[in-house]
Order: structure tokens, then sequence, then C-alpha cells
């Protein structure tokens, strides 16, 4: 895989010129100047269309729920699926009033005979095994996971969409993903642990507890890529590739939440720079969202309290994205306008 190459300074300059040129006071739109800059940036034209935007859902099971650490039974994960295959869960109707395509992926949940004809099946095995005893996938497994999410990227962006979309489902992902960011940035499993779908005071200290015990299992400091091996889901993993490829083929991500920016943060760090491509859409009611968005130097667009995941941040984000980019192409010009601009 090649990576993506570092912005033009000179694109940089000429979409701020653009931007400053515009009838309204220098920065007066705040971050959405800046956010229209980076897609300019991305998309490497002072032009930039996001008017093709489809979100993809990666679900898959987790083996660690055996330790009982999260509120929901793992049966909601193909529930869910379920949900998402008939169009009544949040993402579906945040994507639909926003004209967003949604696909979704099986990568592999605990029933291995589950189909939808409208949900992708390339399911990886019948869930990851539990970290707690063992590494949640092998290196092949995770290896396969993450060219999935890569290939659906490429076939995305084949098929002209220019704005993408990631999230995930998957009963226990709070905690898997809570076990990487505690591995990668070196924090106290304590410090990453949050309620997740609303985890009692007890089952946090559990989940505390497992990942203690995870770490202590594997012992010596972890790559990012061995990180998401050892802890991750295949939805994480197939995140992964997701974000790679679509930063490698100049097309923007929206990244969704908590579960969905721990793969940001393991490809940011297998490949220091990647993040640039991708728009972080929202700070997660997960406490440890926080902490690894300022270690990504992300600002995320909203904050509204949510803790869904599935994507649904992210697909509440595209109008911003939507409206940064109608301002760099649509706007009037101080000339054109005819006002003065001092
Ligand atoms: C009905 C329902 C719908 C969801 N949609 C997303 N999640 C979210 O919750 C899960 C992670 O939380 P934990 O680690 O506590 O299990 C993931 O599936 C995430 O996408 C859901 C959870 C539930 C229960
Ligand atoms: O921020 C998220 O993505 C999240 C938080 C809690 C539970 N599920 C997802």
């Amino acid at each position: 895989m090649t990576l993506a190459t570092t912005f033009s300074l000179e694109l940089a300059e000429k979409l701020s010129f653009a931007i400053d040129d515009k009838t309204k006071p220098v920065g007066s739109l705040g971050q959405i100047e800046s956010l229209a800059i980076q897609i300019g940036l991305i998309q490497n034209t002072l032009a930039p269309s996001v008017d093709n935007p489809a979100a993809f859902v990666f679900g898959a099971d987790h083996g660690v729920c055996a330790e009982g650490v999260n509120p929901f039974p793992q049966e909601v994960t193909e529930q869910m699926l379920a949900n998402f295959a008939h169009g009544g869960a949040a993402m579906s109707v945040f994507c639909r009033v926003n004209g967003i395509k949604m696909n979704v992926v099986n990568m592999g949940i605990a029933n291995p005979d589950a189909r939808w004809a409208n949900v992708l099946h390339h399911a990886i095995s019948n869930g990851t095994a539990n970290f707690r005893e063992q590494p949640a996938m092998t290196d092949a497994q995770s290896a396969e996971a993450i060219q999935i999410g890569a290939s659906l990227a490429s076939q995305a962006v084949e098929q002209g969409h220019n704005l993408l979309i990631v999230g995930e489902m998957g009963i226990g992902n709070t905690t898997s993903a809570s076990a990487i960011l505690s591995s990668i940035l070196g924090l106290d499993p304590k410090d990453c642990v949050g309620p997740g779908t609303g985890a009692t005071e007890q089952q946090q200290t559990l989940k505390i507890k497992v990942i203690k015990d995870a770490i202590a299992r594997v012992a010596s400091p972890l790559t990012p890529m061995q990180a998401l091996a050892e802890f991750g889901g295949f939805e994480i993993a197939a995140m992964v590739g997701f974000l790679q490829e679509a930063a490698t083929l100049k097309t923007p991500v929206i990244v969704d939440g908590f579960i969905s920016t721990v793969a940001a943060l393991i490809a940011e760090k297998h490949n220091p720079g990647l993040s640039q491509h991708w728009i972080f859409a929202h700070q997660s009611a997960e406490p440890a969202h926080d902490a690894m968005l300022q270690a990504l130097s992300a600002r995320p667009l909203l904050n509204l309290q949510l803790r869904l995941g599935e994507g649904t941040g992210a697909a509440l984000a595209y109008p911003l994205v939507k409206c940064a980019v109608a301002m760099l192409n649509d706007m009037a010009t101080f000339s054109s306008a005819g006002i003065s601009a001092s």
C-alpha cells in the first residue's frame, strides 16, 4: 500500500486566500473554515466535492463478552445487524435523512449462519477469542480484516463516493477499544474505561481488571498493529484498513465515536500523518475519548453527549461537512459581490 502524500503548502495558501476573500470577516466561520481547507487538501483541489457520501458500519462479536463486562447480551450484535438490514437503527434513520448510502458489513458475529440480503458478509470467524486469556485474533485474521476494510474503501471510491463515514456495531467493543487505547498510549486501564452502553461501577471495575490481566498476559510493549491483534475486534481491524485506504485514495472519512477513533489511533500510530485525512465527528460521552482525541490532535466538530456508535455522530456531522464545502464553492467574494473589504 502506498502511503498518502503530505499536503501541498501552495494549495493550503490558495484555499486560505479563497476563504478569506469570501463575504465575511476573516475567520468568522471558525472551524467550518479549517474544515473546508482540510477537505480541499485531502481531495487536492480548490473545489472539493462531498455530494456522494457512503457510510460503512462494521459489525463483529467479541470473546471478551464472556467476562460479563457489558450490560447487554452478545446476541444484541446480531439483532442490531438485523435492525440495520430493516432500516430501523438510529444510524439507518440519520443516513436516510442526510442522503447517505449506508452499507453494513458482517465482519464476524457469533452466529455463523446469520445472513441478510443487504448486509455484506465478510465474516472472519464467529467472534474473536477472549483477550483476557489469549490473543483476540491471530495476525492472519487481523491482516485479513484490515484487507477487507481496505478493499471496501477502494470499491466505494471506484463507485464515485467522494466522502466516507465509518462506524461499528459489536457488543463488548468498548472493552476492546479501552484495552487498545491503554496499550498504545501507555495509559492506566482505569483511565481508559467508561460505562459504554451503561456498565455499572462493578462492571467497570471488572473491565479494568480484565484489561490489566490481558496487558499482564502479553507482558512486553506492543506495536499498534500487535495491540490490534491482541485486544481488537474484526470490525476495528476492518476500520483500520478502511481508514488507511481512504487516505491513500484522497477521500475524506468522517470518524465516529470512541471505538472508531481507536481504529484511527492505531492507523495514525502505524503511519504517522495519516490522521490529517480524517474528520473527527464528535466527542463521545465515553470519558477516555478525550485523551484519544488529544493524542491525535483532533478537534471534533460536535459535542452532543452521544454514546451510541454505529456511525451516528459521523452521520450527524455530515451536514456541517457539506456546508463547509458549499461555503468554499458557492459563497460570493468581496469583489464579486461589490462589498468593501475594509
Ligand atoms: C441496542 C444497542 C444498539 C447499539 N448500537 C451501537 N451500540 C454500541 O454499543 C456497543 C459497545 O458498548 P459495550 O462495550 O458496552 O457493549 C457497540 O456495539 C456500539 O456500537 C449499541 C449497543 C446497544 C445495546
Ligand atoms: O462513542 C462511542 O462510539 C460509543 C460509546 C459507548 C458505546 N458505544 C459507542
